[in-house]
């Protein structure tokens, strides 16, 4: 691409050196810069891409992208100072892959918990609908049914861009990002056109980034302000009206805002809910009528979850039935409330829950059926927000039998972890066991014909970061095998 062409995007306050003619890559990490390439710095938490510009320029980099003059030989490379390189990278990768979104349907899901369950439903519902959909979040990029690792829940945004481009490029109509709160203020979405924007809920989590429940709430809104930047296409925002920050968020946007609710009035609302240990059934109440649903799906945040979808759809043009059609055989979310298919007479939940919110949520959507004993698990990750940690394991006191252990403890000690924890236990009946392994098989040990077990926290994770190591690891696997040799006797099922 034409360099001048390409750097004619950014907002640049001084520009040293002589342009090349055309550049072939943008890199942001000097690890993987190509030759005639640009190269943006970023200031990053623990170290200064700034430092390593020299090192890019080696690689074959000829336009350096920065915050600040650098002392560079300018008879070889040019250099582009801006205010916020971290903003530039979404500028210049969306005009250098010739700004993808804006020939996608873009969906963005914002909100604390359930951005990975209504991504994994719309994604497959729309594929039920023989449409072409890719979806990135927490679970990575899925692009025609491979599945891509990434670093992050929302990417920085030259792999963004990047992953745009791919769908498109293998003919995608829609794509369904996961849009973080850091994602927001971290400007990873710059470049983005989204069409639709969701709001799930927001509750307390991240505060160790954002300070305040104001200040995270703030970020959620920054994908609702920016909706629209394409005004010549329609933009739906919808919004969850249990939540108060609904409220707020409607008022950040100038589109049509459409609402989904079970308690209070909204356009799309769930009622007459039965929660059961197979399915969920419950009426949706539509703009064009109300209809029965029985879904696969369990708990009443999936409920939750289906409206989301189903509302963001309909704004799309698809018919309610269709819609439904296609929600009614979708198999639970990875991770997410996941029951263990298993020949064991106890009954075992895998579940993603990191936050208060979503602990309390997990457990009320097995108490309608709970006959037995409810042990759960609740684990946290280290060097990451200290003050919900006691407000998770108060909200997991619901629970017979708790056993507080750790997710990810990175560097991180168990005692540390397990004593803020611990602080907000309301009853004696817990264990404190740092080794998520020997956790796992504890709740296995002590459960009896006819008891629930929720391992929460890992979800559809199939590993645990200790130092900075990243060992494989799987709940479910342990569980089943401690379950098998627990249970050999006793094989019948619950
Ligand atoms: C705090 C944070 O957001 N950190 C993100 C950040 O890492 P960092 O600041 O440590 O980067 P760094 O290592 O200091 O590097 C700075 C710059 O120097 C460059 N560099 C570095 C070394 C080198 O040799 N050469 C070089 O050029 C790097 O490529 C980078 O551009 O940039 C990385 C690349 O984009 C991210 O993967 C990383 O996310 C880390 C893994 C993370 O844990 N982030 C969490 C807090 C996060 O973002 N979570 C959200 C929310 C999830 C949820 O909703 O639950 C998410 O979206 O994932």
């Amino acid at each position: 691409m034409q360099s001048t062409d390409l750097i004619s995007c950014l907002p640049a306050k001084e520009i040293y050196g002589i342009l090349p003619k055309e550049v072939f890559a943008i890199a942001v990490d000097s690890r993987s810069v190509q030759l005639e390439s640009v190269f943006i710095c970023i200031r990053g938490y623990t170290v200064d891409g700034h430092d390593y510009a020299m090192q890019a320029i080696e690689s074959g980099a000829k336009i350096i992208v920065s915050e600040k003059y650098l002392e560079l030989d300018y008879t070889r490379v040019a250099c582009i100072v801006v205010s916020d390189t971290t903003r530039a990278i979404g500028l210049l990768a969306s005009k250098f892959y010739g700004y993808p979104s804006k020939d996608m349907t873009m969906i963005g899901v914002t909100g604390t918990n359930g951005k990975t369950s209504v991504s994994g439903i719309l994604h497959n519902i729309l594929l039920g609908l023989k449409e072409n959909s890719s979806l990135t979040g927490t679970i990575g990029f899925n692009l025609n049914g491979q599945l891509y690792d990434s670093a992050n829940t929302t990417s920085d945004a030259l792999n963004t861009q990047l992953m745009i481009h791919r769908a498109k490029s293998e003919g995608c109509k829609t794509m369904i990002m996961e849009v973080s709160s850091h994602g927001l203020v971290l400007s990873r979405l710059a470049g983005v056109d989204f069409d639709v924007a969701i709001f799930t809920n927001l509750t307390h989590d991240h505060l160790d980034f954002h300070g305040t429940m104001e200040q995270y709430g703030q970020a959620k809104g920054l994908l609702f302000s920016q909706l629209g930047q394409d005004l010549q296409r329609a933009k739906h925002a919808i919004v969850n009206a249990d939540d108060l920050w609904s409220e707020r968020l409607k008022e950040m946007t100038c589109y049509p805002v459409w609402t989904y609710a079970i308690h209070q009035p909204a356009q799309f609302q769930g009622s007459n809910i039965q929660l059961q240990s197979n399915c969920t059934q419950f009426e949706m109440s539509t703009p064009e009528g109300i209809f029965p649903v029985r879904m696969n799906l369990l708990g009443e945040f999936n409920v939750y979850n289906a409206l989301a979808a189903t509302t963001a759809l309909y704004t799309q043009g698809y018919s309610i039935p269709e819609i439904l059609e296609q929600l009614e055989q979708i198999p639970p979310v990875k991770g997410r409330m996941e029951r263990l298919d298993n020949e064991l007479p106890i009954s075992i939940f895998i579940d993603y829950a990191h936050t208060p919110d979503a602990i309390e949520k997990a457990i009320s959507s097995v108490l309608p059926y709970k006959t037995n004993k409810l042990i759960f698990l609740v684990g946290t990750g280290g060097n990451r927000d200290r003050s919900k940690r006691p407000v998770m394991a108060l909200k997991a006191s619901v629970a017979d039998y708790v056993i507080l252990t750790t997710d990810d403890p990175r560097d991180e000690s168990y005692e540390s972890i397990l004593s803020d924890l611990e602080k907000g236990m309301l009853h004696k009946n817990y264990a404190c066991i740092g080794d998520r392994e020997a956790a796992v098989k504890h709740a296995i040990s002590i459960s009896e014909p006819g008891d629930i077990i929720i391992f929460a926290g890992k979800g559809h994770e199939d590993y645990q970061i200790i130092g900075r190591t990243k060992y494989p690891h799987s709940d479910g696997d342990i569980a089943v095998l401690a379950g098998k040799v627990k249970f050999q006797d006793s094989p019948s099922r619950s």
